[in-house]
């Protein structure tokens, strides 16, 4: 269950004065970020940028970071932010969508700090995947999706740069009182339906709102 006090939107729009609402969705590499945010798309709308999707097409699309991320994301670093957040910002800005849910961004103090000052959105909602190392590990070695960094040497980086880096960021958002942690360490269904309990302590009306964008 989720295991902090419900942030409304409401109490969240409060502090923030922007009209789109932002949640990012954090957690260890392997944590099921990606499995779950399909699920509260599928049931809440919402569109979902995952910033390392977003970081593996501009490596496809021959860009000239495309040589500079692939080898970041070898070595299981994060890559500068004022490339992740230039993306997250034109896929923002393509959507045309005002409630999106951030997968995997921000990743360390430098991503945080660069899409207040950038994008200047302050999240409504940090969702916290919380899931033991051994189990992250064991996820990963088996996910079998080609990636380059799904191999024991890249994901012990991972792991690494997750404590170091991100777990700080998560830190910062709960002394906010804006994180809602889920103990992503059950199976995919129960999982999904400790999401749905935070998501419906989520003001009625964005929720509907989501679904007709
Ligand atoms: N609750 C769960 N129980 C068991 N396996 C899971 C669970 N959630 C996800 N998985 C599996 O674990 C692997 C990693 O999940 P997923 O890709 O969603 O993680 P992620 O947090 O997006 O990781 P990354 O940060 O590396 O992108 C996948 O093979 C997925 O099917
Ligand atoms: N904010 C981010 C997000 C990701 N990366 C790089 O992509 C790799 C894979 O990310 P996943 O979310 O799919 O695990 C990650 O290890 C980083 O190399 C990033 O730099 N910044
Ligand atoms: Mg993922």
């Amino acid at each position: 269950m989720a295991s902090t006090e419900p942030v409304t939107q409401k109490d969240a729009k409060e502090n923030t004065s922007h009209e789109e609402t932002v949640i990012f969705v954090l957690g260890g590499p392997g944590s099921g970020k990606g499995t779950q945010c399909p699920k509260i798309v599928e049931h809440f709308g919402f569109t979902h940028l995952c910033a390392g999707e977003l970081l593996q097409a501009e490596v496809e699309s021959g860009s000239e970071n495309g040589e500079m991320i692939q080898n970041f994301k070898k070595e299981g670093k994060i890559v500068p932010s004022e490339v992740t957040v230039k993306l997250l910002q034109q896929a923002m800005q393509q959507s045309g969508k005002k409630k999106f849910l951030i997968d995997g961004f921000p990743r360390n103090e430098e991503n945080r700090t660069a899409f207040e000052n950038i994008i200047k959105i302050e999240p409504d909602l940090v969702l916290f995947f919380d899931c033991p190392e051994e189990v992250l590990t064991k996820r990963l070695l088996s996910r079998n999706q080609g990636r380059v960094d799904d191999n024991i040497d890249t994901i012990q980086k991972r792991l690494k740069v997750y404590f170091q880096s991100t777990l700080p960021v998560i830190n910062y958002y709960s002394s906010k009182g804006k994180v809602q942690k889920i103990d992503a360490q059950k199976c995919i269904d129960e999982v999904f339906e400790d999401v749905k309990s935070v998501f419906s302590k989520l003001k009625p009306e964005s929720a509907a709102d989501s679904l007709k964008e």
